[in-house]
């Protein structure tokens, strides 16, 4: 018995892959192009689906920003790396179209353009650090490319420059070091502020928010912190309370700015909160520039509201050199330095190597930005499911007859596990990727199912079915329906008027387990023969019979019945394509009633 493979990636992979003939029925039968025989495995980090063939070319990474070597090393390994660094918008794109992968810092703009110029090649953007408002992650999902980022290998590099920020804003160094190298010695003029005994307001409380807490805690600060979304035990772990954004600014002497920029933290600190905050206030911001309203800052700055700011990130960079902001002499600046030490740039493009290459090989990267990250646990005893749901998604369409619009499938999960211990993202993708697939020429991948579901209108419900019995296997079965549409075989229309398919796993292999209201058994491999007969003996001989006749092997077959002697479902696993002739040949048998031909 073949073991399970995955018949495709989930995420677009620059090798070769089958394409699906859009209509697949008794008379229009064709060949498909061979398939890759990936294998589903653990990969380093995370979960993987790979399907890296020997023989396919290599892919090609643009490198747009500098990285460091042994990252560099990493993709030389596995692709062809074309490193270019200061490209103009239009170079960028006009090289993309030619490039499977690309990786930038934070001084890339890779917009809608970008995606729209690969025309479909580039399969993912790799983000070489933390923050991706430099990227346009709907335009990538539309496209079906994948982002992954490096979020870990900087946060201490990024921490420790607040820490240095806040400390040489409140000791002015670098005005002083300003003024001494200009030949003055104004030692009343920098007279500074303790951090001791200070209260710290932490603004994102994540991973390098939390880094800076414990660093300033070392200091003798008092630091609190503001996050809608983070665990106060956490917090509260290392010393530091949870409080609300307006106790936050309110009471600080310091506020450090830690957050993502999105439209919900875009501009947080303007006019309406430096009105709110003591007078004389000092604040940090290694984060992003959008953050902060600007020029209400150079206001605050300017009224005495803010004491000073020391500022790494800027709305637009390089900023003006005639910034207002940036030439305040209450204002600390470097240009955006936070992640640049020698061990974080190490540790960036070993972590954003790996991701794209994982990536490239079809893994799902577990630092991707745009698609569900997986466990690899989860992965591995799902692997099975994952195939059943491509091709139960696949059967169910193909039974579609043409004309027929497919705008509703309901999909039922049945387990004994509760519903938040079955994470089902990865099955309804798969699923959506077999109905998609051979009615379509959009590539269907993890990144871009939902989207691509919904562009088409196709609206897919999902339900759970709660079973007795052990939750250590995820699934009992998997059933897919495609609601008001007619079928090209009328018996997989079940009692309730929906093409229905139903499989299950059975000592790891998917197998179909019923058809409409047809109860068989039929390990999904290979090509499958639905057939409906009146129950009478010799049918399978017959069959069978044409079949071997024309050297077609079958692997496996099952008949469903409603009533002995009555009508019966015959579903025949054919390892090869039968010939029209053939297929002809199964029609004619007298007790044949319909038929149809289904690749899987
Ligand atoms: N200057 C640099 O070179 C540099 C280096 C690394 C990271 N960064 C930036 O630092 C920021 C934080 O990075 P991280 O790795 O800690 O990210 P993270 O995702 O670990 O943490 C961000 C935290 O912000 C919180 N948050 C989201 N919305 C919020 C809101 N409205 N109010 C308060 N908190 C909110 C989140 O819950 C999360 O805990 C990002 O903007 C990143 O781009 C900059
Ligand atoms: O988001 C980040 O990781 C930092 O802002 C670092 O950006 P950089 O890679 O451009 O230094």
């Amino acid at each position: 018995m073949a073991s399970t493979t995955a018949q495709s990636n989930l995420l677009s992979s620059p090798f070769p892959r089958r394409r699906s003939s859009s209509a697949i029925s008794t008379t229009s039968l064709r060949r498909h192009l061979p398939v890759p025989a990936p294998s589903l495995h653990r990969g380093g980090r995370g979960l993987s689906v790979s399907a890296v063939q020997q023989s396919s070319p290599k892919p090609t990474v643009l490198v747009a920003e500098k990285l460091g070597e042994a990252g560099l090393d990493l993709l030389k390994s596995f692709a062809n790396v074309d490193c270019s660094y200061g490209l103009t918008q239009e170079e960028l794109c006009s090289k993309i179209s030619l490039c499977d992968a690309l990786i930038v810092r934070s001084g890339t703009k890779v917009g809608r353009e970008v995606f729209e110029s690969s025309a479909g090649r580039l399969k993912v953007v790799g983000r070489a650090g933390v923050g991706i408002d430099n990227v346009d992650l709907s335009a990538a999902t539309e496209h079906g490319c994948l982002v992954v980022n490096a979020p870990t290998a900087n946060t201490v590099a990024a921490a420790e420059h607040a820490i240095a920020l806040l400390a040489a804003m409140a000791r002015n160094v670098a005005q002083a070091d300003a003024s001494l190298k200009a030949g003055k010695w104004k030692r009343s003029q920098y007279v500074g502020v303790s951090l001791v005994g200070k209260t710290l307001a932490v603004l994102g409380f994540g991973k390098v928010g939390s880094e800076v807490a414990r660093r300033a805690k070392g200091l003798g600060m008092h630091v609190i912190a503001h996050d809608p979304y983070a665990a106060a035990d956490r917090a509260r772990a290392i010393g530091v309370d949870l409080v609300s954004f307006d106790e936050a600014i309110t009471t600080a002497d310091f506020i450090s700015l830690h957050m993502p920029l999105t439209p919900s933290t875009s501009k947080v600190l303007n006019d309406e909160s430096f009105a709110k905050m003591k007078r004389g206030v000092r604040i940090v911001n290694v984060a992003r520039g959008g953050v902060i309203d600007e020029e209400a800052l150079v206001r605050a700055l300017n009224s005495g509201t803010v004491a000073q700011a020391a500022l790494d990130v800027f709305t637009k960079e390089p900023p003006s050199p005639e910034s207002a902001l940036v030439l305040h002499e209450n204002v600390t600046v470097t240009p955006h330095l936070g992640a640049s030490t020698v061990e974080a740039q190490e540790g960036v493009a070993i972590e954003i190597a790996e991701a794209v290459v994982g990536a490239l090989k079809g893994e799902l990267a577990s630092t991707a930005v745009n698609a569900p990250m997986v466990p690899a646990e989860v992965l591995s005893e799902l692997a099975p499911f994952v195939v059943l749901s491509e091709k139960l998604g696949r059967l169910a369409v193909q039974l579609v007859a043409g004309g027929s619009g497919v705008k509703s499938v309901k999909v039922t999960y049945a387990s004994a596990r509760s519903p938040d211990d079955l994470d089902t993202r990865l099955l309804r993708a798969m699923i959506t990727k077999g109905l998609i697939e051979p009615i379509s020429s959009v590539f269907v991948n993890l990144v871009n199912a939902d989207f691509t579901a919904k562009q088409r209108g196709i609206r897919i419900t999902e339900e759970r079915i709660l079973m007795d019995g052990s939750p250590e296997n995820p699934l009992d079965f998997i059933q897919v329906q495609i609601e008001n549409v007619e079928s090209k075989f009328a018996s997989a229309i079940s009692e309730v008027g929906e093409i229905r398919v139903e499989g299950r796993v059975i000592d790891g292999i998917p197998h179909l387990t019923k058809v409409g209201s047809f109860q068989v058994d039929v390990s999904l491999e290979g090509n499958l023969i639905l057939c409906r007969q009146v129950d009478q003996p010799g049918m399978i001989g017959s069959v069978g019979s044409i079949l071997g006749e024309q050297n077609v092997n079958v692997s496996f077959m099952s008949v469903g019945r409603i009533a002995p002697r009555k009508q019966a479902v015959m579903a025949i696993g054919v390892d090869d394509e039968p010939s029209k002739e053939t297929l002809k040949k199964i029609g004619e048998i007298p007790a044949v009633e319909e038929f149809v031909f289904l690749e899987l």
